[in-house]
């Protein structure tokens, strides 16, 4: 039985008792509590004063909290639940479990003190354990064989020459020959393929890992499939984050764990073979495999076990990809989002790297980028919550009871923020105070993206010189963009957390192709390239007529309007467009010989998002000669409305390229979006002012052959009739009139002209493939709550004679793919049933099945109007597509002669 404890209560000067469960107490649910709420007060004294003001998360019996935890987006509940109870609060799970989280600097300072609290593997900690037993990460205290590796593995960490039989220092090498895998993948990808970051950050630590701890490839930037190792990883990470959320008997899932243990097996036989293989042919390689083959624990004199060694050879995969690959991917979002900080590594970059090869000794002379990921780490860390157990009863900050055996989180994603710490900006990226100095003040464990103590991250050197080795050789000889500009952080959440969804662009810097930048990385200097592309560039010519840029910044559309609009002038005017682009991906890098034309708006006196990165460089650049040879024009939109920044961004870009020694060859354009037409005002500024002075400066002309403006190349296809394998073609309606009088049935004259190459005799039957009616198209979405635009794409393994694997306009499948009217089947009406969620609907739908079904025949009453007439039923939109059948040819007879090549219909 555990120990009851005593606190006097600040507020009054009682003494109350505190038992920490699970005692034969009362559990108090009472609002009035503190955050702590599994206090558990003595029988004999029922009144308890609360300690703090909030109350707990209210939970369910026997599930407690466990429901309010979001599954997939289990930092996002917790963040909440930090934003309602505070700097502390307790969960309770299934099996009388319960954790206590803290928030705030203070408490997670408390918690680091290893007297007082220790990491003991639990919850999904617990579930990796079955696979990698007491490797380093999943160690219980005071196992033996986590000391020992941790003392071998110890020194071969350590960043520097002087320590230990190897070093991280030594795997500079292969940790530069997989970032120029990536490099050399975005250079091929080109400036306009979308690149998901989070995947090629995880190709790179995967394959960096792989690599540099035993000497293996994984090749993941060139396979397409995964290796089977990686595979296996993935799915035993995922099981085991879903393992301990299990409710039901074991027996049910007997599959998922069958296929859980044979992934295990298949990390462990490839972890066994690469063992086993180094241990036939030794060699002299400066891997964490030959450190923990040859090393000898200094206190016990031990080596490391093989199975020891398989342990951490998994381990090291699974604790250090995900963690590096997702600060990357956090990292290029920050930078994208701040131009200032963007610019900043950028410069650091140059200034210390160059344009030679990046070699280890650039590593540490590189602050910016160091603090660029301190920062990143700060805000997005990946572990954004470490776990630990007390080790006795205890209360936190004097107030806070904490029972013995209790498990504790420790909540990165806000004690990171604590503005006690890190000020108002707390929310801010801001890597100037994670420099070196601010760095080594700050308050102890205000910064712990790493963990703590003696189970802190052992490759935290590893990562961090293989982050700033990526950041140096991508910022180098790329710049970046958002592939869209207007993205906000979304967070996906694995063991670890990522940016979900996030794509960017990479556009080579100084006019490099792909080749020389191969060169380049491998320092092997400058490759003169003979190719056409390159004498193109210096000629400024191609064959249809001088180059030109357009480059556009534009959040909502109008000034990337503009700039097609010009590109498809161009051609009339004699140039070639080169390149139709936002501003940021000419960050630093405007072309020569071939005029630059610029059109943009301004965002609260801001650049647009897609152009913010240009900006930030063109306005912190002082130099008369930068621009030199540029020749450029801009128009401007904005609107009056923002009179104190009316045009800003348009005008700055104007002065500052001249300033840096562009030359303007055609005043400035303004369009007032407030008071004019756009563009009318950017036509008439185009003909009356840009194209005159490109012609005179580079003394081209109109086209004299192709005079009409070039349009769009449009291919017209209707794909309904091959769906749905109906040979029919399109044939004009020429006339309609109705013949009967209001009130009687309705019989229309049809006058019909025959498509091109089609015949008709009296007698011919002539087929028609309908379109459903607009009102009843609507019926259906409005049932089925579609929005007017939605999308519906049916998977491909479906049996059905409607398009697969296509997205479609719900309105055009409903249109025109499937028929709505037909009147329900018996077995249709029996599946409405079934979902309705009423038994008076059931009811009435079943009597409708059988003994009704007559009028429903009658009646032509479709499975639509059932579904309006029973709102009960809950039928999934599949289901409905799948009763409905294809549209399909209805016949009409022809009364009258054909004339000419018109026929003429009766249709009832
Ligand atoms: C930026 C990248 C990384 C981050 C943010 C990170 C973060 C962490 C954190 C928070 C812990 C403590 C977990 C806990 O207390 O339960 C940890 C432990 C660990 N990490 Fe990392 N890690 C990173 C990269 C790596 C890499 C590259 C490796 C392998 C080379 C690695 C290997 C380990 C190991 C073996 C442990 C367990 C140490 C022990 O308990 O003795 N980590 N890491
Ligand atoms: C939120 C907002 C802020 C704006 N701020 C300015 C401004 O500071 N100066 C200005 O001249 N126009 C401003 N405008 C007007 C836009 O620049 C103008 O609507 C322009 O056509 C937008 O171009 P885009 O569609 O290419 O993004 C603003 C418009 C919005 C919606």
């Amino acid at each position: 039985m555990r120990q009851a404890f005593r606190q006097r209560q600040p507020q009054n000067s009682e003494f109350i008792y505190y038992r920490v469960s699970p005692l034969p107490s009362l559990v108090i649910q009472d609002n009035s509590q503190s955050h702590l709420d599994t206090v558990v007060v003595d029988r004999r004294r029922k009144k308890w004063r609360p300690s703090h003001p909030s109350p707990p998360p209210p939970g369910l019996p026997i599930v407690g909290n466990a429901t309010q935890i979001d599954p997939v987006a289990q930092r996002r509940s917790f963040s909440d639940f930090a934003d309602k109870y505070g700097e502390v609060y307790r969960l309770h799970l299934p099996g009388k479990r319960t954790v206590v989280f803290v928030n705030s600097h203070r408490l997670v300072d408390e918690m680091c003190d290893e007297k007082r609290f220790a990491k003991i593997p639990s919850g999904v900690l617990e579930e990796i354990r079955n696979g990698v037993h007491d490797g380093l990460f999943t160690a219980k205290p005071g196992e033996e064989n986590w000391g020992i590796a941790h003392r071998v593995l110890m020194p071969a960490y350590v960043c520097s020459r002087t320590f230990g039989p190897m070093s991280i220092r030594g795997m500079f090498e292969e940790m530069h020959d997989i970032s120029t895998q990536m490099a050399l993948k975005f250079a091929r990808y080109g400036p306009s393929t979308p690149i998901p970051a989070s995947d090629d950050f995880t190709r790179l630590a995967l394959d960096t890992l792989a690599l540099c701890s035993m000497g293996f490839r994984f090749n993941s930037f060139y396979a397409k499939e995964l290796h089977p190792m990686v595979e296996a990883m993935g799915n035993f990470l995922v099981a085991s984050g879903k393992r301990p959320g299990r409710v039901l008997p074991s027996f049910f899932y007997r599959a998922e764990d069958a296929k859980y243990w044979e992934d295990i097996e298949v990390l462990r036989n490839t972890a066994q073979e690469v063992l086993e293989a180094r241990k036939r042919h030794p060699d002299g390689r400066k891997d964490l495999l030959n450190a923990m083959l040859n090393g000898v624990d200094p206190k016990t004199g031990k080596h490391m076990s093989d199975t020891s060694i398989i342990d951490n050879l998994i381990t090291f995969l699974i604790a250090g990809h995900e963690t590096t690959s997702g600060t990357l991917s956090f990292a290029f979002y920050r930078l994208l989002k701040n131009p200032d900080a963007y610019r900043k590594l950028q410069n650091e970059v140059d200034e210390v790297v160059g344009k030679g090869p990046i070699t280890v000794e650039h590593i540490s002379k590189l602050p910016y980028v160091t603090a660029v990921l301190r920062e990143t780490l700060r805000l997005d860390s990946p572990i954004s919550i470490f776990g630990v157990t007390s080790l006795e009863d205890q209360l936190l900050a004097g107030r806070y009871p904490v029972a013995k055996g209790e498990s504790c989180g420790l909540f990165l994603a806000r004690s990171h923020l604590d503005p006690a710490v890190w000020g108002d900006d707390a929310h801010d990226f801001k890597p100037e105070r994670m420099l070196d100095e601010p760095f080594n003040k700050l308050p102890k464990n205000a910064w712990k993206p790493f963990g703590n103590g003696a189970r802190a991250c052992i490759g935290r050197p590893f990562a961090m010189q293989e982050a700033v080795l990526a950041l140096a050789m991508l910022f180098q000889n790329f710049n970046f963009v958002m592939h869209d500009p207007t993205y906000n952080l979304a967070i996906k959440q694995t063991l670890t957390i990522k940016p979900d969804n996030f794509f960017m662009r990479a556009i080579i810097r100084d006019g490099l192709s792909p080749t020389q930048l191969e060169h380049r990385l491998a320092g092997r200097g400058f490759l003169e390239e003979s190719s056409k592309s390159q004498t193109e560039e210096s000629s400024g010519t191609v064959a249809k007529g001088q180059k030109i840029t357009i480059l556009y910044g534009s959040n909502s559309g109008t000034c990337e309007s503009l700039a097609q609009r010009l590109a498809s002038d161009a051609s009339r005017h004699g140039f070639a467009v080169d390149k139709v682009d936002c501003l940021d991906t000419a960050n630093g890098a405007l072309p020569k010989n071939q005029p630059v034309i610029v059109i943009t708006a301004s965002y609260e006196g801001e650049p647009p998002d897609n152009a913010a990165l240009f900006c930030s460089w063109l306005a912190g650049s002082k130099d008369e000669k930068l621009l030199q040879g540029v020749d450029y024009a801009v128009f401007g939109v904005g609107h009056h409305d923002w009179a104190q920044t009316f045009h800003r961004i348009p005008k700055l870009v104007d002065t500052k390229l001249e300033e840096n020694g562009a030359t303007r060859i055609a005043d400035i354009g303004l369009s007032d979006a407030g008071s004019t037409d756009t563009f009318t005002d950017f036509e008439t500024w185009e003909d009356n002012i840009l194209w005159p002075a490109l012609h005179q400066k580079y003394g081209t002309e109109n086209s004299k052959d192709d005079v009409q403006p070039a349009g769009l190349s449009v291919e017209i296809t209707s794909p309904r009739t091959s769906t749905l394998r109906q040979d029919v073609m399109e044939a004009f309606v020429v006339d309609t009139r109705k013949l009967t009088a209001d009130g009687e049935p309705v019989k229309k004259h049809i006058e019909i002209a025959l498509p091109t190459g089609q015949t008709y005799r009296s007698g011919d039957y002539l087929a028609v493939l309908p379109i459903n009616p607009k009102v009843v198209v609507q019926r259906v979405m409005r049932r089925f709550k579609l929005a007017w635009d939605a999308h519906i794409t049916i998977a491909g393994a479906a049996n059905t004679a409607l398009p697969t694997e296509t997205s479609m306009p719900a309105q055009s499948v409903f249109s025109a793919y499937v028929e709505l009217a037909q009147p329900a089947t018996k077995r249709n009406i029996l599946t409405l049933a079934e979902t309705a969620s009423n038994e008076e609907d059931k009811a009435a739908l079943k009597k409708y099945a059988n003994e009704d079904y007559p009028d429903v025949l009658d009646k032509r009453i479709s499975v639509l109007d059932f579904l309006e007439k029973f709102p009960t039923v809950e039928l999934p939109l599949g289901m409905f597509l799948a009763m409905l059948p294809t549209m399909r040819l209805h016949f009409l007879f022809s009364t009258l002669e054909p004339v000419l090549r018109h026929i003429d219909l009766l249709r009832a």
